[in-house]
């Protein structure tokens, strides 16, 4: 392939997967998934536009020189490239990791059309097997939601542990509530949101069956518990918007 045609990004389109009735199946991410996911992420998860900015902004003040970034569950590189561009030490390495490979390949072409100084290697592997060390600032950004609820603790305390002292880990989830009275409430808004950004009704219910098995929500008491558990000293709600938060806990200096 020669370097232009590498350099084209990839083509994007909007997404209108569950736009039609459709037999009911676990939500993976492939290739159809792959191709409409940045049309898919903003009009579906309230504030991504706002967190991906502030990405930038928090491993800006975290990163390390020397050290390793990690980005786990780096789909098509949006959190990788804010992390990579809030870098200040051209001696970090950060590391995108995903276990699709539609997506990774996708991602390839965006961290190559993008010129910062900062080193990156894109592994294509599961986020419970990837090697972590010497970590500054760590990113999940709605991927531990998708990891079996009886993994969490183990690849939270894996990611402690390769923290250096002063690092951070940014946890963004989708949440659920103790209180079925707010449980409903939020659960309305962010299906407001959606409805407000173009999704119909059956495409909403259709996506919401498909993700049932697949992204098992917590409250945030145990986001915040389990993080304290793993290892991590302090933990800082920075983000929310309805039922989507983004945390971040901090192993002190
Ligand atoms: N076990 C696993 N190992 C590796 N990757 C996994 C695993 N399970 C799921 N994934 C990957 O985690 C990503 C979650 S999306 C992250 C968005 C991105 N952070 C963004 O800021 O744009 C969030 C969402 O779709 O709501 C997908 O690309 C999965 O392939
Ligand atoms: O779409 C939803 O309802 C979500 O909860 C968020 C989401 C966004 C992208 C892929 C999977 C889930």
């Amino acid at each position: 392939m020669t370097d232009s045609r590498k350099r084209q990004p990839p083509e994007q389109a909007t997404d209108r997967l569950f736009a039609t009735e459709r037999k009911p199946e676990e939500f993976r991410f492939d290739a159809s998934v792959a191709r409409v996911f940045p049309d898919m992420i903003r009009r579906s998860v309230p504030g991504y536009t706002t967190i991906i900015p502030m990405i930038e902004v928090i491993t800006e003040q975290y990163a390390q020189p020397g050290s390793h970034c990690y980005d786990l569950g780096c789909s098509l590189g949006a959190s990788t490239l804010a992390m990579r561009h809030g870098i200040p030490f051209a001696d970090c390495h950060l590391f995108g990791v995903d276990n699709s490979p539609a997506m990774i390949e996708r991602c390839e072409h965006y961290i190559a059309l993008d010129d910062s100084p900062v080193p990156v290697t894109l592994r294509c592997e599961d986020i419970l097997d990837t090697e972590l060390s010497n970590a500054s600032v760590t990113t999940l950004n709605f991927t531990l939601q998708f990891i079996a609820p009886a993994q969490r603790a183990g690849l939270l305390q894996r990611i402690a542990e390769a923290t250096r002292p002063g690092g951070v880990l940014i946890l963004s989830e989708k949440l659920c509530f103790e209180s079925e009275q707010e449980q409903e409430i939020q659960t309305r808004l962010h299906h407001a949101f959606k409805r407000a950004n173009g999704y119909s009704d059956l495409e909403i219910s259709q996506k919401r069956t498909a993700l049932e098995q697949v992204l098992i929500p917590e409250t945030l008491a145990q986001h915040q518990e389990r993080l304290r558990a793993a290892g991590f000293d302090q933990v800082l709600l920075w983000y929310q918007c309805f039922n989507f938060t983004s945390l971040l806990a901090i192993k002190t200096p």
